[in-house]
């Protein structure tokens, strides 16, 4: 209900109400009657008879236990009977629904004000702006209900994605976004570059639910690149826009319970049938995200030349069940078991044996993705505990008077910035580097960048469990956003490789590289 619409009372006769008959408080200038509802408060009733409580203003003590967003819930928008006259609300929280937020570090910043950026430019602004209004009102809603009740993200989000052709730009700059309108048209094709596709990883990620996150259509931003890069016409022609428009859902099916990272550990095996049509494919497939939903598999394999990729479309044969996880089932994650799987031989993506150049080139795209949506989501945490502190009173004082406190943001700080600022470097040498020698050269960088980004992440999480106390290992309420990331940010460290793996392979990267006639 808008406020002009509501009666206008004076805080004289909100005091009036002040009995277990008539129980009225004032919140952030608005009136609220909680005669009734204080039997069915999640807080109980007795609260409400708090010194200065009844009848006055309670605004310190609401905001000092509840979210901003308890109040824009329906069911407690009820309770709002009026306003005080010649008063505003003037507190701000919850999403931004689209605005850019003024928390000192909590945007990159690119977007604050008074800063500059050598790489963002007057398309990347605009895209942001339309990115950020789509995801805070059309995403980040369904993003908090489908965490909790485990369900896909609704396709009526993912329908919306695709009239702006979200799907399309998240596999980044290339020949499928040709003859697309982005984004209602705000940029060309042919100008779409790393910086716009950062953009729309970084908006995501501010939805602060890593499963949905998943969720919504991660098994296409690392499952479809090898049907884009490897796959026949024929094929791409009949994949691509079913995927590319939600209307059909692809998985990247690698690791088993077997092997992960080491590809050549793999037990899934593909034989060809005596004409040399079809592939018979059996085994089992563990950690595959949207696998429960998925239509088509893009599936790693063992051949009699080695290591194949062939994607496998959901029929016969093919059986997936959720694996519960310490995140929600809307990311899909499945067990899928391939038994005798009759697959054309026209499915095979890239040479038969030459997965390993496959998978390798998927790569260096995927984990970029990653440290962008680490970046942002270390970032958004930092905000959470830049609120907290500033809100929260111990000790009569404000948390942000603790130097052990200020200490633990100042690490915060400094991470988010480090890992956002390398992530933009990394992205400048991808906009300028032809594919091959991203290939070549930007395989170790963005190995560490991703060690580095969730190591940093999980410093991040812990200290904000410790600023948010036990909120921050509580699901609802004040830390559900730090419980969250807390629980989840493991994910980050692991899936495209974990830390130890990734950082060794930046420092072997370097050594290959090591000029042979170097000495001290
Ligand atoms: C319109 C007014 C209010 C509404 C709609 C409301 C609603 C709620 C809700 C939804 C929760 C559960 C939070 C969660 O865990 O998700 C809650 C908890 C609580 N509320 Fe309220 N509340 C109101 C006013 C107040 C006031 C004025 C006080 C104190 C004077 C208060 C004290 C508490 C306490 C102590 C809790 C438990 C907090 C915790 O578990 O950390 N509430 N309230």
């Amino acid at each position: 209900m808008a406020s002009k619409e509501l009666k206008k009372f004076t805080r004289e006769e909100v005091e009036q109400h002040n009995t277990e008959d008539s129980l009225w408080i004032i919140i952030d200038g608005r009136v609220f009657d909680v005669t009734r509802f204080r039997n069915l408060h999640p807080g109980g009733p007795t609260v409400f008879f708090d010194e200065g409580i009844p009848g006055g203003d309670a605004t310190e003590a609401f905001f000092g236990l509840h979210r901003f967003d308890v109040l824009e819930k329906p069911q407690y928008q009820r309770l709002q009977i009026g306003v005080i006259d010649g008063e505003e609300p003037t507190i701000q929280g919850g999403i931004l629904r689209g605005k850019v937020s003024q928390v000192p570090y909590a945007e990159p910043s690119w977007l604050a004000d008074g800063y500059y950026s050598p790489y963002f430019k007057e398309s990347h602004r605009k895209l942001h702006k339309a990115v950020r209004e789509f995801v805070d009102n059309i995403v980040y809603p369904d993003a908090q209900e489908r965490e909790l009740d485990g369900k896909r993200p609704s396709q009526s989000v993912l329908d919306k994605m695709t009239e702006v052709e979200l799907h399309a730009m998240r596999m980044g700059p290339g020949k499928h976004l040709k003859g697309r309108t982005l984004m209602g048209g705000i940029v060309k094709p042919e100008e779409f570059d790393y910086f716009h596709e950062l953009i729309i990883n970084q908006e995501i990620a501010r939805c602060g639910a890593r499963g949905y996150g998943d969720g919504l259509q991660a098994g296409c931003v690392i499952g479809l690149p090898p049907v884009l890069n490897f796959g026949s016409p024929e094929l791409k022609a009949r994949v691509v826009p079913e995927v590319l428009s939600a209307k059909k859902f692809i998985c990247l099916a690698v690791s088993e319970a077997y092997a992960g990272s080491d590809v050549f550990g793999l037990q899934t095996t593909a034989t060809k049938t005596e004409d040399g049509k079809h592939w018979i494919i059996s085994g089992t497939k563990k950690w595959i995200t949207n696998g429960t939903f998925a239509d088509y598999f893009t599936v790693g394999c063992k051949t009699e030349d080695g290591f194949t990729v062939i994607l496998v479309e959901r029929g016969e044969g093919v059986n997936t069940k959720p694996i519960k996880t310490s995140y929600s089932s809307t990311a899909g994650t499945a067990y899928i078991t391939f038994d005798k799987v009759k697959v054309p031989v026209e499915n095979t993506l890239g040479e038969e044996g030459g997965g390993i150049f496959v998978m390798l080139s998927n790569f260096n795209h995927e984990r970029w993705v990653m440290c962008c949506t680490s970046a942002r989501s270390q970032r958004a945490i930092t905000e959470e505990c830049m609120k907290w502190v500033n809100q929260r009173k111990a000790f009569g004082k404000p948390l942000h008077s603790l130097a052990v406190v200020r200490s633990k943001l100042a690490g915060m700080i400094q991470r988010s910035e480090s890992v956002q600022n390398w992530l933009e470097n990394i992205t400048y040498q991808m906009c300028n580097m032809s594919y091959k020698e991203q290939a070549s050269k930007l395989a170790g960088p963005i190995a560490f960048l991703k060690s580095y980004s969730t190591q940093s992440a999980q410093l991040t999480a812990a200290d904000a469990v410790q600023i948010f106390g036990g909120r921050g290992i509580t699901q609802t309420g004040m830390g559900r956003f730090v419980e969250h990331y807390h629980r989840t940010v493991t994910f980050d460290a692991l899936l495209g490789g974990a830390e130890d793996v990734l950082s060794d392979l930046g420092v072997r990267q370097a050594m290959r590289t090591m000029p042979k006639n170097t000495k001290l």
